[in-house]
């Protein structure tokens, strides 16, 4: 199991980027510490909220499909992907295939809010 945290990615489909936001202000202190990587669109919104972020290409144009490559070399420690449940994406495809290589890798993926902040204080309690 993952218990060093150097490298989060987070990820919100358009339903969910205010949450993601929120959420990424709320944790700053943890997120400060660590290297941040984020698909194109939300990776904009959490660089205007204050942090340094990687920012990949935008979901459906193959961010998501980026995001599961750095999974699976072993680069990111733990993914924060809130997803629209009532929303349609086109890329679907990628999305599944960004959780499916993380249960390959067994890297913890919080996909609602609720997760996130367990998950996140889970890394808080191993960063410390
Ligand atoms: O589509 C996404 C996740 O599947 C998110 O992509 P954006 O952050 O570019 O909107």
């Amino acid at each position: 199991m993952h218990t060093e945290f150097k490298k989060v990615a987070m990820i919100a489909h358009d339903g969910k980027k205010a949450e993601m936001v929120g959420f990424f202000k709320d944790h700053m202190d943890v997120l400060e510490n660590m290297k941040i990587v984020a698909t194109g669109t939300t990776g904009s919104h959490l660089v205007k909220a204050g942090l340094e972020v990687d920012c990949k290409l935008s979901g459906p144009k193959g961010g998501d499909a980026q995001i599961a490559a750095l999974v699976a070399e072993g680069d990111v420690d733990a993914v924060f992907f809130f997803r629209d449940p009532l929303g349609k994406h086109p890329h679907e495809p990628d999305v599944q295939m960004l959780m499916r290589v993380c249960d390959l890798y067994d890297v913890p993926l919080a996909t609602n809010p609720a997760s996130g902040k367990l998950l996140m204080e889970g890394i808080r309690k191993f960063s410390k």
